[in-house]
């Protein structure tokens, strides 16, 4: 249970007592060397941060607007395929947490309930994560679907033309357990719980079905389809955030899929600032990976991010105490958010600027920025 847990990481090591070896380690594991994934975290303890003093916070407030929604933190919930590998209720119970705390969570094209009753769980702002399938109509079909369940926004995947190697699910022979399928796409796939091609069962199924020809042109195709503001998940750098905004993307998310995708690609929150210059207040830019603690989203605001998404402690969460650990993990982010922002002297996320950190860069060198006056001891 949840009630003795202190610190949002605590939730990976009780899901792992939890779920069996084979689930656990596919939510658990990243991409090769696992070296993106150890950096993902690494990265937020090299910046530091800068509080001022003496400022009146007796009032503090962490809500924020996204995409025009007022939601009650800048911390939503990123997609992840197969909840119910965590908990029977899976997204379900996922949906109800997410708005009880107040917030927007994506649901996964690769759900296990499916859209339409994760969209009747409970009320509030949920954005749909889309693949482009080889069939377009699949994906138009999909669409189609979201909006008619009252979702607010596409999330297109654009780093997953096909899936990262894995090797915790190689060793394991990842497979889904009988019970629990994919409905979303039930319609279209009759999915082979035997297929392999050499890699694991998701990986094959992907290999059959995303477009591996995707490109710049398909974005503005999905945006001749649909009306709902369409956002970017896993834009890298500044040239791919400048395309994806004369696409028309309403927003870009940078992220490396919880390095899952590529290894060795950079850990999210170095790049972030790089993205945002780039973006130049275009569009919002928001990003996921390695976020576990409330000093890590004061950093990511501090770097320009419009919010941040959290994957891996939302199925742990749920894998420890279904909803109510899901709710829990969120409060305590949210409750981490308030006391950062109120020991760095900010009353509301719109206050928080790239004065209040510094990089690795900026204190080892100091730095000519006009964000920071540094004493060069
Ligand atoms: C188990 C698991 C399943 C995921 N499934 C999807 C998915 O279906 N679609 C997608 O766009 N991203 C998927 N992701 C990536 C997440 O949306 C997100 O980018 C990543 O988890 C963020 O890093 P974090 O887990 O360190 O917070 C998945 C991640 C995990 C851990
Ligand atoms: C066709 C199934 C692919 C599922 C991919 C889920 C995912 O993105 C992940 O990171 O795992």
């Amino acid at each position: 249970m949840s009630k003795d847990v202190v610190k949002v990481d605590e939730f990976e090591a009780l899901a792992k007592k939890k779920m069996p070896k084979m689930a656990f380690d596919y939510y658990a594991s990243g991409a090769e060397d696992e070296y993106t994934l150890q950096q993902n975290r690494d990265a937020f303890s090299r910046i530091r941060l800068r509080p001022r003093i003496l400022v009146d916070v007796s009032s503090v407030n962490t809500s924020t607007t996204v995409l025009g929604f007022r939601i009650a933190m800048p911390i939503m919930v990123a997609p992840a395929a197969l909840h119910k590998l965590a908990h029977p209720e899976g997204e379900v119970a996922t949906a109800r947490a997410v708005s009880a705390a107040d917030t927007i969570m994506i649901l996964s094209t690769t759900s296990s309930c499916s859209m339409e009753e994760v969209a009747a769980a409970a009320p509030g702002v949920r954005f749909f994560q889309l693949y482009v399938y080889k069939d377009r109509q699949i994906s138009q079909h999909l669409v189609r679907r979201a909006e008619d369940a009252g979702f607010s926004a596409l999330v297109l995947t654009v780093d997953t033309p096909r899936l990262g190697r894995r090797e915790a699910d190689l060793k394991n022979n990842f497979t889904l357990p009988p019970h629990i399928a994919n409905p979303n796409m039930e319609a279209f796939v009759k999915h082979d719980k035997k297929e392999r091609n050499g890699s694991s069962m998701l990986a094959s199924w992907a290999d059959k079905l995303f477009d591996r020809s995707l490109s710049w042109k398909d974005v503005k195709w999905l945006k001749s389809i649909t009306k709902l503001p369409i956002i970017l998940k896993g834009i890298l750098n500044g040239e791919d955030a400048i395309l994806a905004v004369q696409a028309g993307a309403a927003g870009i998310m940078v992220s490396n899929h919880g390095a899952r995708q590529l290894d060795y690609v950079p850990p999210t929150i170095s790049i972030l600032e790089e993205v945002v210059k780039a973006v130049g207040g275009q569009v919002p830019v928001f990003v996921d990976g390695g976020i576990r603690r409330g000093t890590d989203v004061f950093k990511a605001l501090a770097l320009g991010a419009s919010g941040v998404f959290v994957g891996r402690p939302s199925v742990f969460g749920l894998a420890v105490d279904g909803e109510a650990g899901v709710k829990k993990m969120l409060e305590m982010l949210r409750d981490e958010l308030e006391r950062t922002m109120t020991l760095m002297g900010v009353c509301s996320v719109d206050q928080i600027s790239r004065h209040h950190v510094e990089t690795e860069h900026e204190y080892n060198n100091g730095c000519n920025c006009s964000h920071h006056m540094h004493s060069k001891l």
